[in-house]
């Protein structure tokens, strides 16, 4: 089995996905290059973030989920611990580079240190860049296994602005399971008075768990916007999906999978 994930080797998705799926590993620099392959049947499953506990949505990856022919297979919740990564001392640093998602996780700590962000594709391209260009004025944030992995130094731990940090990562696939207790739904909704409340109240009815309500703009038509309902199946899961699909406009079925959580990673 080929699985791909996002970012280079060392990146947080890398260590999700060995957790999550059994196989060959392929690191790809962006969400979008992995849809195109999983496309083009070059990969079995591709792993990527989908929310933060500290920055919510990755929006490219839900504006994904939704609009390709792609599927959720699986989601694992995992803690994430940033480290200030270089060879160098806290008081020469001006420079921190890292994934957008990671200084903003992280940007209390930026503040107050005075350091200038530097985004870059992920964690780990950052501190392989760091780790190449050999320059005490820069440093990188990422894991401590990436820090090893490149030979690099922990300057301070735990960086982040929040210590509770969780990042849910999500399998997909071109293929949709037959089994799972969680499904995953999008969907867009006339502009009217009522119409989103109408489906929660239909989720009420069904005695139904929603773990998650989150909406990504419709490009397409500016201000308006496509929900994205997570929900806990209880034998009605089915019935629901099917009421729901009468009451929306573009429904589309994202994922049925295991329900995970981040007391047990899955
Ligand atoms: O850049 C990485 O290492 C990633 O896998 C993306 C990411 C960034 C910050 C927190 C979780 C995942």
């Amino acid at each position: 089995m080929i699985i791909g994930y996002f970012g280079d080797p060392g990146s947080y998705t890398s260590m999700a996905a060995r957790l999550m799926l059994g196989g060959r590993y392929v690191s790809y620099r962006s969400i979008l290059d992995i849809v195109n392959a999983i496309e083009r049947n070059e990969l079995d499953f591709g792993v990527v973030p989908i929310e933060n506990s500290i920055e919510g949505q990755v929006g490219q990856t839900y504006d994904i989920i939704y609009y390709k022919d792609i599927y959720i297979n699986s989601e694992y919740y995992m803690k994430i611990d940033h480290c200030l990564i270089g060879n160098s001392e806290i008081n020469k640093i001006r420079f921190v580079h890292s994934h957008p998602q990671a200084l903003a996780q992280c940007s209390n700590f930026i503040n107050k240190n005075g350091f200038i962000p530097v985004p870059e594709y992920s964690t780990s391209y950052a501190i392989k860049t760091i780790s190449e260009i050999n320059n005490d004025e820069h440093a990188a944030i990422g894991s401590e296994e990436a820090a090893n992995l490149y030979n690099l130094k922990i300057i301070s731990k735990s960086i982040q602005n929040n210590i509770n940090n969780y990042t849910r990562f999500i399998s997909i696939s071109k293929h949709m399971n037959d089994h799972g207790d969680k499904y995953s739904i999008g969907f867009s909704l006339e502009n009217r008075p009522g119409s989103l409340s109408r489906i929660l109240n239909i989720i009420s009815a069904f005695n139904i768990n929603m773990t998650k309500i989150e909406s990504r703009p419709y490009a397409k038509n500016p201000f308006s916007y496509i929900f994205f309902i997570d929900f806990e199946d209880n034998g009605y899961g089915n019935v629901l999906i099917d009421i729901i699909k009468r009451e929306t406009i573009n429904f589309k079925l994202i994922g049925l999978y295991r329900k995970s959580g981040i007391e047990t990673g899955y």
